[in-house]
């Protein structure tokens, strides 16, 4: 799929009255998966936020191809599912009724899920390790596995596009490696994954890296080309180093007097 899955032309976001996002153009292509990077407070929350429609933003955005202003809110909560940071609430809700809320775009007015719905939850659920705690309440699961719920709950709504804020916090290397896996499975299928990741390292393996500073586009391109690897080290002052290992990209903090 060569559409991009996002647009935006001088798009513009204002918090508590300060601008935190000056005049973002980007073309994020459908079909593939960008991670989102930079220094803490470039505005990368704020950029997934408002890509997603959850902030009001000046400027032009465009959601697969349409406008976004065009899409009703349920026509957009079935195409983009959104996995938030550090997210709160429903602690008493069960687990599995926490990933049924994922299929609420899919379903009448009145409610109630049919069979499909049913099948969908599972298949998120048993695809996020997350099935054999489905009767248990959210707020009394640990950070890891509350984390793999909420991203049942986001793979649920089987949307094309999946936007995920820090995904991988309390995720152990296993369930990170098990994130990795879906969300590659994810784009094979034709899905596009846009994922705010602090672990360069990560998020060197994505298909392209966007990094931001300061509220603006320092870099867009291929994780595998070099001119991203040195963006890299160039947005983070230098303070770190992109390395090959066994056919990956690592990125190692650089201390004083390292080469
Ligand atoms: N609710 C808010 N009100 C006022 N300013 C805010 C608000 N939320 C974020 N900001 C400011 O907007 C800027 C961008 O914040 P944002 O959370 O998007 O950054 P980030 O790149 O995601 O940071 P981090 O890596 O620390 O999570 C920061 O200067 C932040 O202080």
């Amino acid at each position: 799929m060569s559409a991009a899955a996002f647009e935006t032309r001088d798009l513009r976001v204002a918090l508590a009255g300060r601008e935190v996002l000056h005049g973002i153009a980007l073309d994020l292509p459908a079909g593939r998966w960008t991670a989102v990077a930079g220094p803490n407070g470039a505005g990368k929350t704020t950029l997934l936020k408002a890509l997603a429609c959850l902030l009001p933003a000046s400027g032009e955005l465009r959601l697969l191809g349409r406008a976004s202003a065009s899409w009703s809110a349920r026509e957009r909560a079935r195409a983009l599912a959104w996995l938030g940071q550090a997210e709160s609430g429903a602690e008493d809700l069960l687990a599995h009724d926490v990933v049924r809320l994922g299929r609420l775009p899919h379903q009448g007015w009145l409610g109630g899920g049919d069979a499909d719905d049913e099948q969908a939850v599972r298949e998120a659920m048993e695809e996020t390790q997350s099935w054999s705690w489905r009767d248990r309440p959210l707020g009394s699961l640990s950070g890891g596995e509350r984390q793999r719920v909420l991203l049942a709950r986001a793979l649920a709504v089987r949307a094309p596009v999946l936007l995920m804020d820090e995904p991988l916090s309390h995720l152990d290397p296993p369930h990170q490696a098990d994130w990795l896996a879906i969300v590659r499975r994810h784009v094979a299928r034709g899905g596009t994954a846009v994922s705010v990741l602090h672990e360069i390292g990560l998020a060197l393996q994505a298909d392209d890296l966007l990094l931001l500073r300061q509220g603006r586009v320092a870099h867009h391109g291929p994780c595998s080309d070099p001119c991203t690897h040195r963006a890299v080290e160039a947005v983070f002052d230098q303070r770190l180093r992109v390395h090959a290992v066994a056919g990956r990209w690592v990125a190692l903090p650089r201390e004083e007097g390292d080469a």
